[in-house]
């Protein structure tokens, strides 16, 4: 491992931080994993570990109404016999963002977590800085949506802004970013590039192909709209030509990243057959131009599957090869019956047929 600096690997943790992550609804323990299985494969003593603090109101207002930010702040007692009120649901919350008593701390601590690893990367502490407990990318300027309550990512790269000119954001999650292409729809100083689900109904519905930016961020947004059962190969064969497209007509100085792991198989979203290796491929890639980067965690319902990706990025980051075996810890028995780090893809057909991925290929990079 280099000693100096500039190569360290900042990942942001703190018990407390975790504790508060599993408080939400439907991620229950998920961040536990995470972190458990990145210690228990000892790849923490590695990097510089910096403790979040939760972000400040002024912070979260750098991109949210302060509205809304009231709203959600009004919330933070809110328990769940307590009735939606329709001030609630005008701003998203109440359904798809349940309420739940600690709400205001934990969206205001992932957030926290974000702009912490943002900030290592711009006192040039670190070169790549991890916060697998971030990436809530669906969060709007005045509105909660789709699980997420505050843009982590949009203040990450608000952040990033004030000293690296142009910043390159990958979206790698089922879902497509729809939050953080519409915060930098307008601007030639973020491009959005999105990799995701593109059906009839998929939530959030938007980030069709037609869809490129507007004004001066005109063909600085690109989407790559994709269909149930793709495999790694025909993934990490588009992601390579189009990120080296993207690469080098934009220059970035910075890239943020985020990597929902629901794309991946076995996922309860049952939509992609992928595996951890597409993510490591596109990380691997990412990385090759040694720009200062920004790792994000997202999506991701099966919470062992999860934990064993963004364990394995994280090892890719260190350039640590890992045993295939799961080693014996506090959560070993989840990970049964097989106790492997790695996934197999299923044989579920692929409906991305050659002509629909040579359709996107020509649209794309003309
Ligand atoms: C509530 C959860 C987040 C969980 N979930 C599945 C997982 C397993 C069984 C239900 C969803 O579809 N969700 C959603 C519900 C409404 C709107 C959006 C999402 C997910 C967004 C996302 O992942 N963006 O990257
Ligand atoms: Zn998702």
């Amino acid at each position: 491992m280099s000693t100096s600096d500039e190569k360290q690997v900042g990942y942001v943790y703190s018990e407390e931080y975790v504790d508060l992550c599993c408080k939400m609804p439907r991620l229950e323990d998920r961040a536990r994993l995470v972190h458990h299985l990145i210690q228990a494969y000892n790849l923490v003593d590695k990097m510089k570990v910096a403790r979040p603090k939760p972000a400040s109101i002024e912070e979260i207002c750098a991109f949210h109404s302060s509205d809304f930010v009231n709203t959600l702040q009004a919330c933070h007692n809110f328990d769940m016999e307590d009735e939606i009120t329709s001030e609630m649901t005008e701003y998203g919350l109440g359904y798809d963002c349940p309420l739940f008593p600690d709400v205001f701390s934990y969206a205001s601590f992932v957030t926290g977590g974000t702009i912490t690893a943002a900030r290592l990367l711009t006192s040039r502490c670190c070169s790549i800085a991890i916060n697998w407990f971030g990436g809530w990318h669906h969060a709007k300027r005045d509105m909660a949506s789709g699980f997420c309550y505050c843009n982590d990512v949009v203040l990450g790269v608000l952040h990033l802004k004030t000293v690296f000119d142009k910043i390159l954001y990958i979206d790698l999650d089922l879902h497509h970013g729809d939050g953080v292409e519409d915060a930098f729809l307008m601007t030639d100083k973020v491009f959005t590039l999105s990799f995701h689900k593109y059906a009839p109904g998929f939530f959030p519905g938007t980030g069709s192909i037609s869809t490129i930016g507007k004004g001066k961020g005109q063909y600085y947004t690109l989407n790559i709209p994709l269909k149930d059962g793709i495999t790694d190969q025909k993934y990490t064969d588009l992601f390579h030509e189009v990120f080296t497209n993207v690469m080098q007509a934009f220059q970035p100085n910075a890239v943020v990243c985020q990597f929902g792991a629901d794309g991946l198989v076995e996922d309860p979203m049952r939509s992609f057959n992928l595996t951890s290796l597409s993510l490591g491929k596109c990380l691997s890639d990412i990385l090759s131009y040694n720009l200062p980067t920004l790792c994000l965690g997202g999506g991701g319902y099966n919470f062992t599957n999860t934990a064993k990706c963004w364990c394995y990025l994280t090892s890719i980051i260190l350039e640590q090869k890992l045993d295939t075996q799961i080693p014996e810890h506090q959560f070993f028995d989840r990970y049964g019956p097989d106790f492997e780090l790695f996934l197999s893809p299923s044989n579920r057909s692929d409906t991305n047929e050659s002509s629909y991925v040579k359709e996107i290929r020509e649209k794309t990079l003309g």
